[in-house]
């Protein structure tokens, strides 16, 4: 029996999972797939390294559990690796607040913490620690490891982490966070590899998924992002708002009656994309309307991302490379098209031809600032933290050199 880590990204609707062999401190990624629609249409679909995905059914047609999903993770898993034995356990975890600013391997104590954010990520929280739970059922041997979204960014400043608001609040660990942090550094370390020359300067990159949000990175570190104390701020998403007046929630709290629960309903869940088109959450769905409603929805988002372009270039007083990630960032052509758009200000000379094609390099070569579009890889992230954290290798990590120079 060889060894090896699954890591587990438990979502409202989905249980995504990748099963990983360490190897000089580096992953080897072994299989993936992921239980989806949970609680709709639930489907499992699953793949060994890079081989055809496998997709079926998943339960008797009604809702299923986490548990029941990672029950299919772990039959899929004891059929196509039965020579593995899962030896440690990576789990993402949206929120670390004040507590962490690294991955932590899983106590009682820590998932006491834990638990006490879930109202700062209603959407993810819970997910995540109802994850850890069934793992730890499933793995008791197991090391499991929590891996954080705001840990890359606990580095920030008292500038970028303040609000305006008192001190004490800020005291009270009332700060801004971010988050996404997970996929941002799977980014950098791919660019590490891809662009060696590129990697530590400059960067805005724009994780644009059903959550989204964008992050200006400096020395391979994170100096500010859109995000705050929740993954509600910055840009509109699949059904978040993104960036908003907290006068308007006064306004709805006194003139509306609206009370906490209300108002984490309209935020959370009939936001974004979605309040603004009245017609879907899912920017394909958008994209394929004719619908005005739909427009203005991807208008305004595209209008957020350019903003965001701006605003994040001048915390860092200029720009080398933005990237891309992220379902709609690595597939949406149109939606980065719109996004460079009268970009040359700010040094990028934008290849269309490029970006249509799905090209990893959307910028002429000849562009001051490159613009690049890159696969995030959260699992892939989680595992590194996964393999020093529980200490299944601690050899000193190894560069892959077969890409070097690739996206320059
Ligand atoms: N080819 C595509 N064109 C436009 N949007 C796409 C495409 N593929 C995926 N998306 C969008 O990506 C979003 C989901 O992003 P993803 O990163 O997978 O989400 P999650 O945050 O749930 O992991 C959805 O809005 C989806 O419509
Ligand atoms: C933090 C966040 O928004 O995550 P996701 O994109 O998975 O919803
Ligand atoms: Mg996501």
């Amino acid at each position: 029996m060889s060894a090896c880590l699954l890591t587990l990204n438990a979502g409202s609707s989905s249980l995504k999972f990748a099963a990983f062999a360490a190897r000089a401190g580096e992953p080897l990624r072994l299989a993936s797939g992921q239980a989806e629609g949970l609680k709709s249409e639930p489907r499992f679909e699953a793949r060994l390294g890079d081989g055809p995905r496998q997709k079926k059914a998943l339960g008797d047609g009604g809702p299923v559990s986490h548990r029941q999903a990672l029950d299919a993770v772990l039959a899929w898993l004891s059929e196509h690796l039965p020579d593995h034995q899962i030896a440690a356990v990576g789990h993402r975890v949206v929120h670390g607040g004040r507590f962490f600013s690294g991955p932590v391997v899983v106590t009682d104590e820590v998932l006491e913490r834990l638990r006490l954010l879930e109202p700062l990520a209603p959407l993810h929280q819970p997910h995540n620690l109802a994850g850890i739970g069934v793992g730890r059922q499933a793995f008791p041997g197991a090391v499991h490891v929590a891996c954080f979204d705001t840990a890359f960014h606990r580095g920030h400043g008292f500038v970028e982490e303040a609000y305006g608001l008192p001190r004490e609040l800020y005291a009270a660990g009332i700060r801004r966070y971010g988050f996404h942090g997970l996929s941002y550094e799977s980014v950098v370390h791919l660019l590490r590899a891809t662009a060696p020359s590129l990697w530590d300067k400059r960067l805005v990159v724009s994780h644009l998924g059903n959550g989204a949000s964008m992050c200006a990175i400096q020395g391979g570190a994170s100096v500010a992002s859109t995000m705050g104390f929740t993954a509600l701020d910055g840009l509109p998403m699949g059904t978040r708002c993104g960036q908003l007046d907290p006068g308007v929630l006064l306004f709805l709290m006194a003139h509306r009656g609206m009370d906490a629960a209300a108002l984490t309903d309209l935020l959370y869940n009939q936001s974004g994309l979605k309040g603004l088109s009245g017609i879907s959450s899912d920017m394909r769905g958008l994209e394929a309307s004719d619908k005005p409603e739909a427009r203005d929805a991807i208008a305004y988002f595209v209008a957020r991302v350019r903003r965001e372009i701006g605003a994040l270039a001048a915390t860092m007083g200029g720009l080398d490379a933005i990237v891309f990630t992220g379902g709609i960032g690595e597939n949406a052509w149109r939606i980065r098209e719109k996004a460079l758009e009268r970009s040359e200000w700010l040094g990028i000379a934008f290849d269309p031809e490029a970006n249509r094609a799905g090209s990893p390099v959307i910028s002429g070569p000849d562009s001051r600032v490159k613009a690049l579009v890159v696969k995030t890889d959260e699992e892939a992230a989680i595992a590194r933290h996964t393999i020093r954290t529980s200490g299944m290798d601690l050899r000193p990590q190894l560069e892959p050199q077969a890409m070097a120079g690739e996206l320059e």
